[in-house]
């Protein structure tokens, strides 16, 4: 096993890779608190990373930080870069309104708006000045498809999304996030609130959708990392200790605190 230490630097290099997004020596700081201390990591195009670790080790924070969602948090300050495409989110030019069309977020809870299934996938649409209805119905029926939800409620678009399933609503929450096209999703926990044959249902549809998007997951379940992701990071105390193939985090990893977690000893 190799040694670490947390106050190390550490960078995790993978040749080969079409790189989408990365972090360089991100700080995350609420108040004195500094909760993500320097992680560099890079996110491949078209694949499922995993972001796991135990609780408390700042993974929905680097998860939030990715595409600005910390800004929303009183106290809050980041420092380093965040590279998307040659641009560095982490600067005050950066139209984060329009940034976060390229990169969505799905979160824990389902939080459908209370209002349609045709208008939860709409709103946005029509608020970023899409009229066009034989569009709109266009961008709509492809969002539930590739949600694997289209099947289910095309007889009932206009009726309230609250009366959907936790699943259900989980997957209309991912075609709204999907809608606005975006290039990267986010989601953090997205089946913690399900249950099983849900969750089940969300994630093939996540295995479907990194064909055409890359995916960024924060999970405590670890057989969920191990069926869907590609990439896995192990974060501890702030940083990102280990980074690999999924099957060799889980299989063969190089530090003993990811041994320790991947085998339920901790965590
Ligand atoms: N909104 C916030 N305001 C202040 N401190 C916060 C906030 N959110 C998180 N923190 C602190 O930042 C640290 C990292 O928390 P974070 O939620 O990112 O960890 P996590 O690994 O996602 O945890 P969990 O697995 O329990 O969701 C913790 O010390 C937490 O108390």
């Amino acid at each position: 096993m190799e040694e670490y230490n947390l106050q190390d630097r550490h960078i995790f290099k993978m040749e080969d890779r079409d790189v989408i997004l990365h972090t360089q020596d991100l700080h995350v700081w609420y108040g004195n608190n500094e909760a993500i201390k320097g992680i560099d990591l890079e996110f491949e195009k078209n694949k499922i990373t995993a972001l796991i670790g135990p609780s408390g080790c700042g993974k929905s924070t680097y998860l939030r930080s990715l595409n600005r969602m910390n800004d929303e948090i009183a106290g809050t300050s980041v420092s380093g870069k965040i590279m998307y495409k040659d641009v560095d989110l982490n600067s005050k030019e950066v139209d984060v309104y329009e940034m976060r069309k390229r990169i969505g977020m799905v979160f824990q809870q389902p939080n459908p708006f209370s209002k349609s299934i045709y208008e939860n996938i709409t709103f946005a649409l029509e608020r970023h000045g899409e009229k066009d209805k034989q569009k709109l119905d266009e961008i709509v029926e492809t969002s539930l498809k590739q949600a694997a939800l289209w099947d289910q409620v095309k007889d009932s678009l206009h009726k309230s999304a609250l009366a959907l399933s936790g699943g259900q609503q989980q997957r209309l929450c991912i075609a709204r996030a999907i809608a606005m096209k975006p290039d990267i999703l986010l989601l953090d926990e997205p089946a913690s609130a399900l249950d099983p044959n849900s969750t089940g249902t969300v994630e093939e549809t996540l295995i479907q959708l990194k064909e055409k998007y890359s995916i960024v997951i924060v999970t405590h379940n670890m057989q969920q990392a191990a069926r869907i992701s590609d990439y896995t990071a192990f974060f501890y105390l702030g940083n990102a200790l280990e980074y690999d193939v999924t099957r060799k985090v889980f299989t063969r990893p190089k530090i003993k605190a990811t041994e320790d977690y991947v085998s339920g000893h901790f965590g």
